[in-house]
């Protein structure tokens, strides 16, 4: 248990390899990822079905961000956005990325009874209502909403294969593309199941911000998409080249959190 930490020995925090950060934070009481116990989560009848309308266009480019590489649009106005669910308000799209492993072991954030994917989806949404701005909802409880999706290996994702087809012009740090038709729902299963619970950022700064809609099923995808994530690299054009490979944050203690699920 790191229990390490406190106010002096703060800087002596136990940091994850990838991020240099550290793997907890002082005071943290709803971190993620976690472990969802299937047996110990709680059907809600009151959760309503997650309504999602994603407008294509509203695409702008995917780019290497040095963590994952992420897909951005334009969250300028209320063209791409979901509502339901466990929501309050609608929620804008912003951008959606992956965390994945270097073999097809582990890979994902979160875990279901402690099962590992190979990789994991973000769909990352502000909530547009209540604040100004994407960074302001980074700083605030109900400020993010994020569906994870899991990726299993099986058969060949075509809607997948178009953002695949783009990650060689993105291999190196900060490389970006133009990338103007792509609508992501064709990344999310139909069966519209969900837990969800109350968790943060899994990057920094890790900020207790995000309501997490975790999707049941996953998605298959084959083998030869999920060796085009591991191709990418951390290092920018130059730097010797670290694969980008096992960039998700471990699991973190559930404290005092219920995840209920949209489902019995
Ligand atoms: C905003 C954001 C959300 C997640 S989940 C991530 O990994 C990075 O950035
Ligand atoms: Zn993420």
């Amino acid at each position: 248990k790191n229990s390490v930490w406190g106010p002096d020995s703060l800087h002596r925090l136990p940091v994850h390899p990838l991020w240099q950060s550290p793997l907890t934070i002082p005071g943290g009481t709803r971190q993620s990822p976690i472990n969802i116990q299937w047996r110990d989560s709680v059907y809600d009848p009151f959760l309503k079905p997650l309504k999602i309308s994603y407008d294509p266009t509203t695409c702008l480019h995917i780019w290497n961000n040095g963590y994952s590489f992420l897909v951005e649009f334009d969250d300028s106005a209320d063209r791409s956005i979901i509502v339901g669910g466990p929501l309050e308000n609608q929620y804008r799209l912003k951008q959606f990325h992956f965390h994945w492993g270097a073999i097809n072991e582990w890979g994902s954030e979160h875990t279901v009874d402690s099962k590992f994917y190979p990789a994991e989806l973000h769909l990352v949404h502000w909530n547009a209502v209540v604040y100004p701005t994407f960074e302001e909802a980074v700083m605030e409880g109900n400020g993010l909403a994020v569906i994870g999706v899991f990726l299993k290996l099986g058969a060949h994702h075509e809607g997948l294969q178009m953002l695949v087809d783009a990650l060689p012009a993105i291999k190196h740090k900060d490389a970006v593309i133009e990338f103007d038709v792509f609508d992501p729902s064709c990344l999310i299963p139909s069966c519209p199941d969900y837990w969800t619970y109350a968790g943060s950022l899994t990057t920094p700064p890790l900020t207790e911000s995000v309501t997490w809609i975790i999707k049941k099923q996953p998605i298959e995808v084959d083998e030869n998409q999920l060796e085009a994530f591991r191709m990418l690299l951390f290092t920018s054009d130059g730097e010797e080249e670290k694969r980008m490979v096992d960039n998700f944050r471990p699991l973190q203690p559930l404290m005092n959190r219920t995840v209920r699920s949209s489902f019995q």
